[in-house]
């Protein structure tokens, strides 16, 4: 098994991946963005990649969300939680917060640590990295010229770096999560706790369009866990929809939204059901558990086997 990731080495992506069941053993090989990551995974080179999806407080990781609702479809088998904590680690010579000028990291870290940035770094630009990590070993680099960088506490201390200060987070207790996304096959079996990603596309802009899909998952007692809107590209005005589901394509309750969902939205993308991390518990109504649905069925073919007679 050959498993990409947003590298280099030491970013909370490889966290993430390091949880998966045998990754440790596997071959890892990092790549510089998430774009790179799947199209490794599509062109067979990987066979599955790790990247960022969504953080408790910076929200989607855009570029994650767009990579996999468009191209040569790809399945997420399976996602990852990882509690995010920073610290600020400086390059040799760098003494005091106040000699800070340039302070590298990801964007998505940066957003996370804006507040406590304006705070004690006022002066400081930001100079966005591809990874916490890369940020960081930039510090060992005489041809980078950044003063510090943000990053996982991890990193820092596996690369001897100094930390000036930490953790450095607006938000304690923020949590990442990330998706192990492959090409489509065999679906992960359902656990009683899943989750269902599916990419709905707005057919036309008229009243009632997004109310029209998501009364698909209303009315079957579908809870989502996340949507996002992301424009299309192709003008102001143009979005789909990125929508997390609680349940499996196993599940009677999503195979019937499903279907719902593809006549009110014909091009929708189902992108994968898969175990939910994280302790979700997921509720059934007795009206939309499967035995119900088989009930409803099985009485709709018993009057529809009266036709024509
Ligand atoms: O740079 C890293 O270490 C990453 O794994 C990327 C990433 C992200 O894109 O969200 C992951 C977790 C943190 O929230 C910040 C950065």
């Amino acid at each position: 098994m050959i498993y990409t990731y947003l590298g280099p080495a030491g970013t909370f992506t490889e966290a993430a991946l390091l949880q998966v069941p045998g990754a440790a053993q596997a071959t890892r090989v990092p790549s510089t963005n998430v774009n790179t990551a799947l199209e490794m995974v599509r062109c067979g080179e990987a066979d599955a990649a790790m990247v960022p999806i969504e953080n408790s407080v910076e929200g989607g990781v855009s570029a994650t969300l767009d990579a996999i609702a468009t191209g040569e479809p790809l399945q997420i088998l399976a996602e990852v939680l990882v509690p995010i904590t920073f610290v600020l680690t400086v390059r040799e010579g760098v003494e005091s917060l106040a000699q800070i000028r340039t302070v590298a990291t990801h964007g998505h870290a940066w957003a996370q640590c804006r507040g406590w940035a304006e705070k004690n770094i006022p002066k400081a630009e930001f100079v966005p990295a591809s990874s916490t990590a890369a940020g960081a070993l930039g510090l060992l680099d005489p041809l980078a010229h950044h003063d510090a960088a943000i990053s996982s506490p991890l990193v820092a201390a596996e690369e001897n770096l100094r930390v000036l200060a930490g953790p450095v987070e607006d938000n304690a207790g923020a949590v990442t999560r990330f998706v192990l996304v492959g090409k489509p096959g065999p679906i992960p079996e359902p656990t009683g706790n899943d989750k269902t990603t599916v990419i709905l596309p707005l057919a036309e802009d008229r009243p009632g369009a997004l109310m029209e899909i998501l009364e698909q998952f209303v009315v079957r007692g579908v809870n989502l866990s996340r949507i996002e809107s992301r424009p299309t590209g192709e003008g102001l005005g143009h979005y789909f929809f990125s929508v997390d589901v609680e349940g499996h394509l196993a599940q009677a309750r999503i195979a019937d939204a499903l279907t719902g969902l593809h006549r009110v939205c014909p091009d929708l993308r189902f992108l994968g059901s898969y175990p939910a991390a994280g302790g979700l518990v997921t509720t059934v109504d007795d009206h939309t558990s499967d035995k119900a649905f088989a009930r409803a069925n099985a009485w709709v073919a018993g009057l529809r086997g009266n036709l024509g007679s």
